[in-house]
């Protein structure tokens, strides 16, 4: 809270600034409607903050009518809304309603006041003195309360309504006039229209009615284009549907509309659509997902994404045909994820800022050119007696001149054409804006799997340990005697689910498991792996995540208890008892990780008892492994790969590789593919307590240097760190952290959070950045670029400007964007110039 009582400052990006009507300046406000025949009033139009300014005065929040809400893209970009405050009855006297608010209190009230904007509720906090966000039951809230929710009764709901608003993500369309309208009345328009009478007066007849002709044009196609993307997007986003609803009495059904948070719905045993983000407690989903635990104790909805079904999730069965799944409403509308995502779609991140700005200053060095230019004119024709009228049409011919008109006109022709072009690729762009920065980004990164390599692996051998040692690798794991623990963990520890017969799920399980020739039956109340001799039960599955690099699953196989854990060989030696893990195991790894391949391990234990299978901890479970083995798998890098690299360092642009993946595989990959070429040296930068050390790569380990030592001459050497040098030089070296990052090309075992905080670091230092990837983790990292590129259908095309499921995407786009620099014709471009 300011010292200002007219400002607030909640959480996030938002500053609010409180008014009320002030009668005496609203009646001068008026009288110069008048007086300017409505100008005045259209002016206001285009900036609604000067209206409210001429017609308002600041005052104290908590009296205010109106808001002027600031929002502070990352304190460089600013956009203001002027939105109406309301107020919402709630209850009556005896009766009041809880609201949760993003600070994660909880109100209890019969009266509210909010303002909604860009979707979303505020909602005034007497205590704090401030507006907060509405939010549902993700924040802050107890697990085992999900349990006390019983139903509300249609009473208790239709006041939860009046707060939230229906469940539904609702997509403005507006109509052929309103477009028209909104198309036209700008300041752009009203200049041209200027300029075409100048013309006309001047006898220029040809020109304007080209210029006529080619505004006419861009207005239809820009209307045509507009609407049919609103319209493809709300029906793309709208989905209503039947939910069955506990009222309290019983259940019922009814439509999905009327959902509010804390509903308890039921999900149908012959699967849904999901209309709202919500949390199971009870039953099973195939997919996996779980009830969440009464014994946990407060939901974090990233955490528990296994008991979150997120809405417009797909849900084909339920596990098991008898069980009821319960699941308690999270959030609805646009507060849920899909919603989430909506909103970035009509709101979009405004990365083009500088680009924005640059254009302002253009046209304010035109303007300034063009008046010199017509005084000059002015001046120098009224010395020569010449005719009046005369004089001024061409002082003004020359501010028309000189500011081009078609030059708006040729950015949005420009942008229309680009996206046409894109869309013919199967490249979705969810945010045009996004176009006009793409020709300028100068530092391209990717992430490894599944983006530079191929999706699919092959499953070269398996290493199994024995006594501490590693055995011959085998390149065929069925050769495998069949009670090898590192077989029983290969047919197990995997989280595949059979659907008509055909598995689905990670594709380095699938291979993993079709190398065991083993069998899997995911069955109402079973879920076992067998093969002629042997079965063994999968009672629960702790999944993989990529921040814990790790997966594990309870079996059971005859009498015995077991665990089995796969990950990254890092995760799962540090998790193995010293005495079983191989000394042998660094060079091992180096071995096949220097020659790229992708290398995943192996644990394993017996538990003695097991009391409460759902109680058990993961971190609990996780621990005293023995280390039973190594899987080498080859991950190819996609055919068109080495041709785009080469192609954006033609282009002399940055090309870093941020991968979850181990550092030597990393590398290997980068000098693979080109990101490092054959006359560069990559110098491996750590961090050893109060050390920066670095290793020259092949074999030379230069360690434990003083930091002062190590003066890596950067146009010498490139630098390569993991995750976890990364932020311990962003803590303990930060003065170093921009060399490293400018010369930085490979960033092994990064985290989302620190794929995202690089990102954010190259942003600092100038760079127009540029982020490919497919996965959950990159989501961060693409949502952070100026431009983010998702390869998936997924979770990461929700935070990207571009998305395409084709192998060859990346390549296409790139050739568009330095070809004719994203399909503007050359024309065009010679206009804008
Ligand atoms: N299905 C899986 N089960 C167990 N461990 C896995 C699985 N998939 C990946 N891992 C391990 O977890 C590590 C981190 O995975 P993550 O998905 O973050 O990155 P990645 O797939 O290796 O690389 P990239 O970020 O380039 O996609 C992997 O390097 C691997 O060792």
């Amino acid at each position: 809270m300011t010292s200002d009582s007219s400002q607030t400052k909640p959480t996030g990006d938002l500053e609010f600034h409180g008014y009320k009507r002030n009668y005496y300046r609203t009646f001068i406000t008026y009288l110069f409607y008048v007086i300017t025949f409505g100008l005045l009033r259209l002016i206001f139009c285009y900036c609604p903050t000067w209206r409210l300014y001429a017609t308002h005065s600041k005052c104290n929040l908590k009296i205010a009518e109106r808001l002027l809400i600031v929002d502070l893209y990352q304190g460089l970009y600013k956009s203001y809304f002027v939105k109406d405050i309301k107020r919402v009855f709630l209850g009556s006297e005896d009766k009041t309603i809880p609201v949760y608010l993003e600070d994660g209190s909880v109100k209890n009230v019969q009266e509210l006041r909010v303002v909604w904007c860009k979707k979303l509720c505020y909602v005034w906090d007497e205590d704090n003195n401030t507006f907060l966000k509405l939010v549902g039951l993700d924040k802050n809230f107890r697990c085992s309360d999900f349990y006390n929710f019983n139903g509300f009764s249609r009473e208790e709901q239709m006041l939860r309504l009046a707060c939230y608003g229906y469940n539904v993500i609702d997509v403005p369309v507006y109509t052929v006039l309103e477009l028209f309208c909104i198309e036209v009345l700008t300041p752009f328009y009203f200049f041209q229209l200027f300029s075409i009478v100048v013309w006309f007066c001047d006898h220029y007849y040809h020109y304007s009615t080209a210029i006529i002709l080619m505004s006419v044009f861009g207005i239809i196609t820009s209307i045509i284009q507009t609407r049919k993307n609103q319209l493809s997007l709300r029906r793309t986003v709208h989905s209503a549907d039947k939910v069955t609803v506990n009222r309290g009495w019983g259940f019922e059904e009814t439509s999905s509309r009327d959902l509010v948070p804390g509903d308890v719905i039921e999900i149908s045993k012959n699967g849904c659509v999901m209309q709202c983000d919500a949390v199971l407690i009870s039953g099973t989903l195939p997919v996996p997902k779980t009830p969440i635990s009464k014994t946990q104790n407060v939901f974090n909805i990233k955490e528990d994404s296994f008991h979150t079904l997120f809405c417009g999730t797909k849900v084909i069965q339920t596990r098991k045909q008898d069980e009821k799944v319960l699941a308690i409403v999270l959030r609805t509308g646009f507060l849920t994820s899909k919603g989430e995502l909506v909103r970035s779609i009509l709101y979009p991140t405004p990365t083009d800022f500088k680009f924005d700005q640059d254009s302002y200053k253009v046209i304010g060095i035109l303007t300034v050119i063009a008046v010199i230019g017509a005084t000059y004119t002015v001046v120098s024709k009224s010395t020569r007696s010449i005719d009046l009228s005369y004089i001024i049409i061409k002082a003004l011919d020359l501010i028309t001149t000189v500011i081009p008109p078609a030059l708006p006109y040729a950015i949005t022709v420009g942008k229309l054409h680009a996206l046409r072009r894109l869309k013919k690729q199967d490249i979705f762009c969810i945010n045009s804006r996004v176009i006009n920065v793409s020709g300028t980004v100068d530092c391209m990164c990717f992430d490894k799997t599944g983006t530079l390599t191929e999706d699919g692996l092959d499953l070269r051998v398996v290493v199994p340990v024995n006594d501490k040692r590693f055995v011959k690798p085998i390149k065929d794991a069925q050769d495998l005697p069949d009670d090898s623990v590192l077989l029983h963990g290969m047919a197990s520890c995997q989280s595949l689910t059979s659907i008509n017969g055909e598995l689905v799920g990670d594709p380095l399980d699938v291979k993993m498991f079709n190398a065991t020739n083993w069998c899997l039956k995911d069955s109402d109340n079973l879920r076992a792996v067998y093969n002629g001799c042997k079965v063994i039960k999968v009672l629960r599955q702790f999944p993989f995540t990529s921040n814990l690099q790790r997966m594990s699953v309870v079996v059971k196989s005859s009498l015995d208890f077991e665990i089995f854990c796969k990950g990254s060989p890092e995760m799962i030696s540090s998790l193995s008892l010293p005495e079983t893990v191989p000394d042998t195991l660094p060079s091992t790894l180096c071995f096949y990780t220097r020659k790229g391949y992708r290398v995943i391990a192996l644990g394993y234990k017996r538990l003695e008892n097991l009391q409460d299978l759902d109680k058990l901890e993961r971190d609990v479970v996780e621990r005293d492994f023995c280390f039973i083995g190594l899987l080498v798998l080859e991950n190819r890098i996609k055919k068109a790969t080495p041709g785009l690299i080469r192609c954006l360092k033609d282009a002399n642009i940055k090309t870093i590789m941020i991968t979850g993946d181990n550092i030597e595989t990393a590398l290997s990959v980068a000098k693979e593919c080109g990101i490092i070429s054959l006359d560069e040296v990559v110098a491996t930068v750590g961090v050893d307590h109060a050390y920066l050390s670095n290793s020259l790569n092949e074999f030379t380990n230069i360690t434990q240097a003083d930091e002062e030592l190590v003066q890596i001459n950067p146009p010498k050497y490139l630098y390569a760190m993991t995750g976890t040098s990364w932020t311990a030089i962003k803590q303990k070296f930060p003065k170093r952290l921009d060399e490293f990052v400018r010369h930085g090309v490979v960033f092994a075992r990064m985290s989302g959070k620190q794929k995202r905080e690089l990102i954010e670091e190259l942003k600092k230092q100038g760079y127009y950045t540029g982020m490919c990837g497919d996965g959950a983790n990159d989501c961060g990292a693409l949502k952070a670029s100026h431009v983010g590129i998702s390869l998936s259908g997924e979770d990461a095309s929700a935070a990207s400007s571009f998305t395409s499921k084709i192998p060859d995407f990346v390549e296409n786009f790139v050739k568009m964007e330095s070809n004719e620099d994203l399909g503007v014709p050359k024309e065009i471009q010679d206009c804008a110039k």
